[in-house]
């Protein structure tokens, strides 16, 4: 194990990560290339020109303005809450608009948009109209980790080079042997993660494939880890993951504080933000007080202007002299305050880019969990381990890997986790294997092909459907049928228009036969997949043209694998696309992200595509032949001789 070179390893992932940071701004400036606002509107980067409708104050006192774009600009938009924006001014008809202040979207419609600006009361041009919103490139997340991993790679501290060890293969992760930690709400599996945890002195892992409780243990870990330690640090690479942990955390009673731009949390956690917290202070009365008397005091000297003598002046300095000290305390209070704050809370919650906030600067921690561990790039794990003695990661490598924009930096190693990486270097993984998810015929296949035949479905759902005789899985297979793929020339993404309309036939033909039954409100929900965008908006747009009762419209959700992960249906339909005559499978050779689709079905899933393009892939050679051992076979022309 001895001998790694760690040094170059770290010294190639800075350059790896400097190629993606500059293919992101690339992305970005293609996006922005053409100065005419119409143009970057249709390419969804700007709305021009905007309403400005209302402003308001959140509970924290930063500013909030909804703005509206007019009815006719419908075109589909890359804002989304937690980016960057630029609320500008073009009344000089400038190309660069000099009249500009910066804010994060909070939440955003086809047509709304609430932001929280970056400057406390709005400047005069903003009433002068012509406005408009643009995406700024963000940057501070690839600073953070580019400044994390030089630290990294100069650190003289002992314990850091050690982690440094342990984590990349160097040097073998520590356990202590303390007696057996067992919860009695918890599966034999995930008891044992949490005794592992217990005993990690470095480093634990716990890998959760779907449904497995991985959520519920790494909950349980932090109740178990809070009665030694008064604190630990929570985090997860996106915000959405953060958020749902800091709701359960709260859900038990634990002192949670969400550190973050307000704009990128959920409702649910706001009141767990710091600015929330402070506003909500006992003492933070006494700091407004202090802050309005040193602002009227600051704006009364500046006012003795005319006749100025040598006693005004004194006066002015005499109130300058008492705003000033004012202001101090006012400081003073304000660090107490969140010193306070941040004492009590038994969680910090937050990104693990956010680890870098100032406002956990030269704290340390003695645990550290990483939820969704294998979704985060390496740079971005390093970002709260910099911070604590020792790493508890949680995920899943067998299901999304992280988004990485440069495809040059992903195969040359960007795309390796340090999740997976620790895996792959210690013994200090346990995999939770009991599922309370889906029945064991979805569970099956995936068990073997990821998970070495060691899932088991939990009695309450091993055999579940939505009625007695329904087919579990059911493989449709096109092939034959003349269902070719096209693309679309504007996105390149596939589509195909024939296997969407099988889809529709089949879920129509289940609803009524559902109906029939009296069994509809037996189903509470279905989503149907693609991993094609194309074919994505197209089943959406079929949908939205059914006619359904709201009822049953509202079980029906269409949408890509990514934005299913996380997510469970009664029943999923997958819309595999791929037909053409090369056995060109694109897209679908990446299994892991199949993983996830084929696993978010509880009771029943259907699966469309055609055999003899994806069947020359030894991943869905190995899913046909499942399909025919549970007998789940079926031609697409049962459906279409009707
Ligand atoms: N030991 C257990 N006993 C009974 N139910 C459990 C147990 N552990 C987890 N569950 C249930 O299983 C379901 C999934 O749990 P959880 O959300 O923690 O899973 P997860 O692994 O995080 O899911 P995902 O696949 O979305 O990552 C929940 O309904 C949870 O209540």
């Amino acid at each position: 194990m001895a001998g790694k070179n760690i040094q170059e390893e770290l010294k190639n992932l800075l350059t790896l990560l400097k190629k993606e940071k500059d293919a992101d701004l690339q992305q970005y400036r293609k996006k922005m290339a053409g100065t005419s606002l119409k143009e970057r509107r249709k390419k969804g980067v700007c709305w021009y020109p905007i309403n400005l409708e209302k402003t308001k104050y959140d509970a924290g006192e930063r500013l909030i303005v909804k703005i509206s774009r007019p009815p006719e600009h419908t075109d589909a938009h890359l804002f989304q809450s937690g980016k960057l924006i630029s609320l500008f001014s073009n009344s000089a008809g400038l190309g660069d608009h000099e009249d500009a202040v910066n804010g994060v979207v909070n939440s955003v419609t086809k047509a709304h948009m609430h932001i929280t600006m970056n400057v406390d009361s709005l400047p005069d041009w903003l009433h002068h109209g012509q406005l408009g919103v643009q995406l700024l490139f963000d940057e501070n997340a690839y600073r953070e980790m580019e400044r994390t991993l030089t630290t990294l790679l100069n650190t003289k501290e002992d314990r850091l080079t050690e982690m440094k060890k342990i984590l990349l293969g160097d040097k073998s992760a520590r356990f202590t042997d303390h007696a057996t930690i067992r919860d009695l709400g918890l599966n034999d599996s995930q008891n044992a993660a949490l005794h592992q945890i217990h005993n990690a002195q470095d480093v634990a892992i716990i890998h959760g494939p779907p449904g497995t409780g991985k959520t519920t243990t790494v909950v349980q870990a932090i109740l178990e880890t809070l009665k030694s330690e008064s604190q630990v640090l929570v985090c997860a690479p996106s915000n959405a993951a953060v958020d749902l942990l800091a709701e359960k955390l709260g859900e038990q009673n634990i002192e949670v504080l969400r550190i973050g731009h307000p704009a990128r949390v959920t409702e649910e956690i706001l009141s767990k933000t710091l600015d929330a917290k402070v506003a909500n202070h006992k003492d933070y009365k006494d700091l407004k007080a202090l802050r309005k008397q040193a602002d009227e005091y600051f704006a009364m000297a500046g006012k003795y202007k005319r006749n100025f003598g040598h006693a005004e002046k004194r006066q002015r300095n005499q109130l300058r002299d008492e705003a000033k000290s004012l202001k101090a305390q006012a400081e003073h209070l304000s660090y107490y305050i969140i010193n306070d704050i941040i004492g009590k809370a038994q969680v910090i919650a937050c990104t693990l880019v956010g680890a870098n906030n100032q406002t956990l600067n030269g704290m340390t921690f003695e645990t550290v969990f990483i939820d969704e561990a294998a979704q985060a790039l390496e740079p971005a794990s390093w970002v709260p381990i910099l911070k604590s003695n020792r790493v508890i990661f949680a995920g899943d490598h067998c299901q999304l890997p992280p988004t990485i924009k440069s495809f040059e930096a992903a195969r040359a190693g960007l795309e390796v986790t340090l999740f997976e990486k620790a895996i792959q270097c210690n013994q200090a993984d346990t995999m939770l294997r009991e599922q309370y998810r889906m029945h064991e015929d979805i569970m099956n296949f995936s068990s073997r092909l990821f998970y070495k035949d060691q899932l088991i479905a939990n009695e309450m759902v091993k055999n579940w459907k939505v009625y007695n005789e329904d087919q579990t899985v059911e493989f449709i297979d096109t092939a034959g049928c003349g269902y070719f793929e096209e693309v679309d020339p504007e996105t390149k993404s596939s589509f195909n228009t024939e296997e969407a309309d099988l889809l529709f036939k089949h879920l129509t033909q289940y609803l009524s036969q559902l109906d029939a039954m009296d069994k509809s409100s037996d189903l509470t929900s279905v989503g149907i997949i693609s991993p094609y965008k194309a074919q994505v908006i197209a089943m959406q747009e079929q949908l939205a043209s059914m006619e359904l009762d709201e009822v049953t419209a509202n079980k029906i959700a269409v949408n890509t694998i990514d934005s299913f992960q996380g997510q469970e249906r009664d029943v999923i339909y997958i819309s595999l696309v791929r037909s053409n005559e090369n056995g060109e499978i694109g897209f679908l050779s990446d299994t892991r992200r199949m993983n996830v689709a084929l696993t978010r079905a509880r009771k029943k899933l259907i699966v469309i595509g055609d055999s003899a393009t994806i069947g020359q892939h030894p991943f869905y050679e190995k899913f046909l032949d499942y399909i025919n051992e549970i007998d789940a076979y079926h031609s697409a022309f049962e459906w279409i001789s009707e």
